[in-house]
């Protein structure tokens, strides 16, 4: 493991895992780290480069989060994003002051010459998100980009390999943000793009066996793309020391649970359990309609039966579950708001009777993990699944869950699914499937009065389901879904189609 090594200080931005991700879509190793890490730990990695990420505070707040000043006599090349800049302005004597113009959004950005800018129009659109700027820069530095209020876009000291930009270039917004995080990667801080997806997987696997040693580890697998990928991380790492538990919930989709145990229970190693937990789920979602607490017990129950089932098998230290980057980020991670609490994050009970929950996936994003699950030799059919939520058809009846409506909506998916499937449209849409809305209204059937349920359908494109358009399924599609839903499902008299993308929905109704 002897990759090269980019260190990102986290001083607690909204993007800064995406900046992970544009490091590491370079092709460059990288990890994220609290600001507070000492001179000593960073000299010790010897890293190739530094980047400084954003972050809410202001330099001169009290309290403000800093880093230490050494960072800038290492001889390391670092490049301060946002408050990162604001910060390396700050620690070596230039100003930084709150402006009346704060600048959010797209702005028009003029670049100058420098490393960072090589070989990208010089006029571009970069994304902005401040109220303070750098006032006056240090000494030493020039500035090297500016917009209309912004007079110091970017600033450099390229003898000391210090660099900083106010905008964010790790937002596709940024025009050229990517050619400009690898301008600093490549021609700045000398990489060699010697990093991949394979060294991701041998690099966590190595990790997992240090943690694990000789003990048990119980999989959460689901049967979806990240649990999957987990599991077969933690086949490679322990082998017969896994066992891969499937919970039916009876929140599952037509014919799911079987469909699972066929799949897994011989995939990671024989040691496969599926468990029936119908009646404890339904029992006590029985009544309950607000969709947070309905998430909070899912999770608990989930917790439970893991803990039930761990006892069975003798000393069970660690559970792993497929949790990534967006469940970790909407169930509110440190600054973030939530959105909704992921029954795997957010929806976690207190006290969790295992040594550690071990989760290899938390920081990456769903394309990341379907590219770890092809190179770990999974088959095109497991790594393309569309995902579904753990809480499944418990989020997606709207109010309170009763098997009736369960049932009702289970065929009707199972018609939509099938539909999309003939029509050839199942990778080009990334997620789709049917709502059980909590509605009814009259209909006609047969020359009869008909009072029965709405169903909704749902549609979406997206690669990192962090933000998603609706899907333009053409209308005879849509038109068969609907004929054959309201003629072959009892009790649902209309269909409605999802037209909201994300933002400002989210692509589950709960
Ligand atoms: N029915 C289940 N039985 C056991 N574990 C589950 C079940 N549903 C979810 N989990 C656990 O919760 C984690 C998060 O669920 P999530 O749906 O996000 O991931 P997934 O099912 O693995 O993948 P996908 O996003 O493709 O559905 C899973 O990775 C798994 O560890
Ligand atoms: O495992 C999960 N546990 C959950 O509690 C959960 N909630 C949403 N999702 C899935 O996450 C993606 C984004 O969904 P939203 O736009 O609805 O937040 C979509 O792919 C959703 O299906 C979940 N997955
Ligand atoms: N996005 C940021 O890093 C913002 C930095 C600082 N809080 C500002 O408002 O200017
Ligand atoms: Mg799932």
């Amino acid at each position: 493991m002897t990759n090269q090594y980019v260190l990102i200080l986290d001083f607690g931005g909204q993007y800064n895992q995406l900046i992970a991700r544009r490091v590491r879509e370079c092709s460059v190793f990288c990890e994220v780290k609290p600001h507070t890490m000492g001179v000593e730990q960073i000299r010790e990695r010897h890293p190739i480069g530094i980047i400084l990420t954003g972050g809410p505070a202001s330099v001169y707040g009290e309290g403000a989060p800093s880093c230490p000043r050494e960072i800038f006599e290492l001889g390391v090349p670092v490049l301060g994003i946002c408050y990162g800049a604001q910060l390396m302005s700050h620690l070596l004597g230039g100003e930084v002051g709150g402006v009346q113009n704060r600048e959010y959004g797209k702005a028009e950005i003029q670049y100058l010459n420098s490393p960072l800018f090589e070989g990208i129009e010089k006029q571009g659109v970069c994304w902005m998100s401040h109220t303070d700027q750098i006032l006056k820069l240090p000494q030493g530095f020039q500035a090297t980009a500016s917009t209309a209020t912004c007079p110091y876009a970017a600033m450099e000291n390229a003898e000391r390999q210090l660099y900083g930009v106010q905008f964010h270039p790790e937002v596709l917004h940024t025009q050229q943000g990517t050619e400009i995080l690898k301008n600093f990667l490549y021609r700045v801080c000398g990489a060699k793009g010697d990093w991949q997806m394979r060294d991701y997987a041998q690099r966590s696997i190595a990790e997992i066996r240090e943690k694990v040693g000789d003990g048990k580890v119980l999989c959460a697998l689901s049967g979806g793309v990240d649990s999957s990928v987990a599991a077969a991380l933690l086949h490679r790492a322990v082998g017969r020391q896994l066992t891969c538990i499937f919970v039916d919930h009876g929140l599952m989709r037509k014919n799911e649970g079987d469909e699972v145990e066929e799949i897994f229970q011989n995939q990671f190693g024989s040691n496969f359990i599926r468990v029936d937990a119908q009646d404890r789920f339904l029992s006590r979602l029985a009544g309950v309609a607000d969709p947070e607490t309905k998430r909070k017990i899912i999770g608990e129950e989930f917790i439970r039966v893991f803990e039930q089932e761990g006892k069975k098998i003798g000393r069970v230290d660690y559970l792993v579950q497929g949790t990534i980057y967006p469940d970790v980020i909407e169930s509110g991670a440190g600054e973030a708001a939530v959105i909704k609490s992921h029954h795997n994050v957010g929806g976690l009970p207190d006290y969790v009777d295992f040594k550690e929950i071990i989760e290899p996936l938390r920081m990456l994003f769903k394309d990341e993990v379907r590219a770890l699950g092809t190179e770990l030799g999974l088959p095109d059919s497991l790594v393309w699944r569309q995902p579904f939520p753990g809480p499944g058809l418990g989020v997606r009846v709207i109010g309170a869950v009763t098997r009736e409506k369960l049932d009702i909506l289970r065929e009707a998916d199972a018609i939509f699914r099938d539909e999309i499937l003939r029509a050839g449209l199942q990778r080009e849409i990334n997620q789709y499937f049917a709502v059980m809305t909590d509605m009814r209204s009259v209909g006609v059937m047969g020359d009869e009065r008909t009072y029965d349920y709405t169903l909704a359908l749902r549609a979406v494109t997206t690669t990192d389901f962090m933000t998603a358009q609706w899907a333009r399924i053409p209308y005879d599609i849509l038109e068969r879904v609907s004929n054959r839903i309201v003629n072959e499902v009892k009790h649902v008299n209309r269909i409605v189609y999802d037209i909201t993308s994300k933002p400002p929905a989210t692509i589950e109704w709960e």
